[in-house]
């Protein structure tokens, strides 16, 4: 069954398209991550799912019902950890547990879910007093509340070191063993090719990627990256580069080296050009091309 049905839907807020007719769906059971940069309109789209926001053309659905039409069905089998949640500043942490365990008629014990979030500690602290981690820690483990079919996490690390976010991941990975269908959006990509069976990238409101991480590598030319240490970098070098077939994307990342991917049929290209340029090439190594460069090339931030 799908769990997540977009279907060309768009949001335009004045003059400004915030979600430009987005067709995606997600299967149940998938773990989903929805990457863009600052701006591009994650939270728009997931607040439509949310009913927070009407589109403006097209609709969105979870588990086939419609999410404006018939909203309150279509959210009862979700957890949410929405942008900018507020908790209640005079109930503990566990009275927010025991408000959400109430309001799903669940059986969940309120201090096993603080365990499992990290914050059984502070389960008898009111919430005014949590920092922003243990705020998200609280509202993370309110969405996990009933064993819901579908977690909608907008940017559930926002706020956490980086031993947080580990742990995050880590109940992400058990929600979908589990057989829940998570979807989860970030900026962070590391965060996302951790987990995720499948991403989008999302620019300006538009879907410029819809694939697995191994499908976008193939996308990107055998997804290998070139990384090329010269023995001096001039004005031009890059120009040099950019201009071979091939080549998506060159970035120079320190003193004389450039990371570059490409085809692999422009590899060799690529360093006879430089060559040729009057450059010496010191040492290259090819690596795998991380979800960071793949986000670099369909964003276009490299060039
Ligand atoms: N209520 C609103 N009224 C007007 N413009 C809005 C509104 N909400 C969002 N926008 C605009 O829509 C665009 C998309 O914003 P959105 O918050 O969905 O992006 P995002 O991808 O979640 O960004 P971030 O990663 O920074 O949270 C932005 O240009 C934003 O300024």
């Amino acid at each position: 069954m799908v769990a997540i049905d977009a279907n060309e839907v768009s949001k335009r807020y004045g003059t400004l398209q915030a979600v430009d007719r987005v067709d995606l769906t997600v299967e149940e059971g998938e773990t989903f991550g929805f990457l863009g940069p600052n701006g591009a309109g994650k939270s728009t789209f997931i607040n439509m799912l949310l009913d927070f926001v009407k589109p403006s053309h097209g609709s969105v659905s979870l588990f086939g019902n419609d999410c404006q039409g018939e909203g309150v069905a279509a959210r009862s089998r979700i957890g949410v950890l929405p942008e900018g949640y507020s908790t209640f500043d005079r109930l503990t942490g566990r009275q927010h547990v025991e408000y959400a365990i109430r309001s799903k008629a669940a059986d969940d014990d309120p201090i096993d879910v603080l365990d499992r979030v990290g914050i059984r500690e502070a389960a008898d602290r009111k919430a005014s007093g949590y920092s922003k981690g243990m705020a998200q820690r609280l509202v993370l483990g309110m969405a996990l509340v009933g064993e819901p079919d579908l977690l909608l996490l907008d940017e559930p690390t926002t706020g956490l070191d980086p031993n947080g976010a580990a742990e995050i991941r880590e109940i992400l990975r058990e929600e979908n063993e589990r057989g829940a269908t998570v979807f989860f959006s970030s900026h962070i990509l590391e965060q996302v090719e951790a987990v995720c069976d499948r991403v989008a990238i999302l620019q300006d409101g538009e879907l410029v990627a819809l694939d697995t991480i191994e499908g976008l590598r193939e996308t990107m030319g055998g997804g290998t990256k070139l990384v090329i240490t010269l023995d001096r970098l001039e004005d031009g070098t890059l120009e040099t580069i950019w201009a071979v077939e091939g080549v998506d994307t060159a970035v120079a990342t320190e003193e004389s080296t450039v990371e570059i991917t490409c085809t692999n049929d422009a590899k060799m290209d690529v360093i006879v050009a430089l060559h040729e340029a009057g450059l010496d090439v010191l040492n290259f190594r090819t690596e795998e091309a991380s979800l960071e460069d793949m986000f670099v090339e369909y964003t276009g931030a490299g060039r």
